[in-house]
């Protein structure tokens, strides 16, 4: 279970209404996907969920329970940038949280409680494709390795929760399309509920079975301050696209839509007869 409930909540800073009446449920093992213009609180909404940011007003529960006011284990973030150590090798960088959240006294693991975290580490490495790269520093990777390992890091911790902040932005389309199948794979096959900030659309509707638009009703200059960004669209993907189940509209590359969406009668029936 992973229900998220915001409950009318605001975000100001100072005199400026970032975020105003957000009253959303997020279901156990959804995919949402949050789009809007750039500035209108996207990420300021992803950072209250991290627990890195308070709302003004209003509240938000996990599970019931109020959200902490700490990022904790049960939270896992991916950044478009800097979510990885540069300082730390691609083993390192994953069995990271394992040693911190393993002992809080100590500073390191030892012995059979760290060769199981190493363990734990590795496999979770070989999930994301990176076997092979373990004893490699971030800068001997690619962009999409990055984003792997980032990936690794913050899933080895099991959280209840992942949030993606434009994580694959600055991937070149190739590499963004295998990721997105890793993303994909691994929505379906552990137990997470995704919120996902995107400025691109067709990831949004790719990967997410359930997008959500802030915008903001009022955006004269005079009255951006005065006003914040509401949610102003929630769509449901249909067919519904369910974490664990087939979704057979969905390609597993970003391949064209229309390949994927008719069979090939249906675009017989748009020829002309004896052309
Ligand atoms: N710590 C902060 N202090 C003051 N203002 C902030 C702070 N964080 C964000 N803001 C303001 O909140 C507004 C929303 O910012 P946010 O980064 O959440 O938007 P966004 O929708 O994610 O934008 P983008 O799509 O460009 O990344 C902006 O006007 C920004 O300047």
């Amino acid at each position: 279970m992973s229900e998220i409930v915001i409950s009318d909540v605001w975000k100001e800073y100072d005199e400026q209404i970032v975020l105003e009446q957000i009253s959303l449920t997020i279901a156990p093992r959804a995919f949402v996907a949050l789009v809007g213009p750039s500035g209108c609180g996207k990420s300021t909404f992803l950072r209250m969920l991290l627990g890195d940011e308070r709302p003004t007003r209003g509240t938000i529960t996990l599970d019931g329970h109020p959200l902490p006011s700490e990022p904790g284990p049960d939270r896992g973030v991916v950044f478009q940038k800097y979510s990885v150590f540069p300082h730390l090798t691609v083993l390192g960088n994953v069995l990271l949280g394992l040693e911190l959240q393993g002992s809080s006294v100590r500073i390191c693991l030892r012995g059979e409680a760290r060769r199981r975290a190493i363990d734990t580490a590795r496999e979770m490495i070989a999930e994301v494709g990176l076997a092979g790269s373990e004893t490699k520093y971030p800068a001997q990777l690619s962009g999409g390795m990055q984003q792997r390992l980032a990936l690794a890091q913050a899933l080895v911790m099991r959280p209840k929760v992942l949030l993606l902040d434009e994580p694959f932005g600055a991937l070149d389309p190739g590499i963004r399309a295998d990721i997105h199948v890793l993303m994909r794979r691994l929505w379906h096959e552990t137990a997470l509920t995704v919120v996902m900030v995107t400025h691109d659309m067709r990831e949004a509707f790719t990967l997410a079975n359930r997008v959500i638009a802030f915008e903001r009703p009022r955006d004269r200059p005079e009255e951006r301050e005065r006003y914040g960004a509401r949610l102003s669209q929630d769509i449901s993907i249909w067919p519904a696209r369910l974490a664990g189940e087939p979704d057979p509209y969905s390609p597993d590359r970003d391949g064209p839509i229309l390949s994927e969406a008719f069979s090939r009668d249906d675009l017989a029936l748009e020829t002309v007869p004896g052309d």
